[in-house]
């Protein structure tokens, strides 16, 4: 049914509330336009896992949830996880150890795009782009964490996702490593219009995506 918010763009919450029993956990009404970063922090169990969840579709029964959330004006929950078209980087990269650098770009790319030169062409144009040309054939073990991370950054994107979520995305990098990976997630999602909700614990993180915090109690 049209309304007003169907064709809005970027990643609504609308009069969203999660919560566990009596307890509230969630209490959100904004939209993150595309482009745009609203960053999440609060203390452990605060319910950061919990809204990724309700992104996602993979919220726990257990939850009670009230309120929509859209995508470029679709209501998610209309929507199997798999077609929510939402790309998500966590702390650790989850690249496939026993498959090459190529092989694992390859579990990002549609399984609609046919053509064994056109796949090795994105794959090869996804690695030139963060500077890892010629890397298709490596062990995901030969690289250091910097590559990993823009690996699986390019894996994620080639899923041609709408939104970005960020799970303690740069947690496990030291400190200058964070910086660099860090302006280039949020670069790439400027560029490609993505809105991105990023959790995190860490200031500097809030601080760099320069957008809207949201704190949870
Ligand atoms: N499946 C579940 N059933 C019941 N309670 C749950 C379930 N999953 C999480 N919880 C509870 O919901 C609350 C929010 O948990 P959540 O994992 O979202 O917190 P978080 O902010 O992500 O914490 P952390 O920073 O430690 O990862 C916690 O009190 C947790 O114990």
């Amino acid at each position: 049914m049209a309304d007003g918010n169907t064709i809005r763009p970027g990643l609504r919450f609308e009069k969203l509330t999660i919560s566990l029993g009596q307890t509230r956990l969630i209490s959100l009404d904004c939209t993150i336009a595309p482009g745009e970063v609203l960053t999440v922090m609060g203390p452990s169990g605060s319910g950061k896992s919990t809204l990724l969840a309700a992104i996602t579709g993979t919220l726990d029964p257990a939850f009670t949830m009230t309120g929509r959330i859209r995508l470029d004006g679709r209501d998610l929950s209309d929507l199997p996880t798999e077609a929510r078209q939402i790309g998500i980087l966590f702390q650790d990269e989850y690249l496939f150890p026993h498959l090459s650098v190529g092989a694992n770009l390859a579990f990002g790319l549609k399984p609609s795009l046919r053509g064994r030169a056109e796949r090795r062409a994105r794959i090869e144009a996804a690695l030139a782009e963060v500077g890892l040309a010629g890397f298709a054939d490596r062990d995901p073990a030969t690289l250091s964490g910097g590559q990993r991370a823009r690996v699986a950054l390019q894996r994620m994107l080639l899923s041609e996702p709408r939104a970005l979520l960020l799970d303690e995305a740069f947690s496990k990098l030291d400190t200058g490593l964070r910086a660099q990976i860090r302006a280039l997630v949020f670069e790439t999602a400027r560029n490609r219009a993505l809105p991105v909700l990023q959790v995190t614990h860490d200031h500097s993180d809030a601080e760099a995506a320069a957008g809207e915090i949201h704190a949870l109690a």
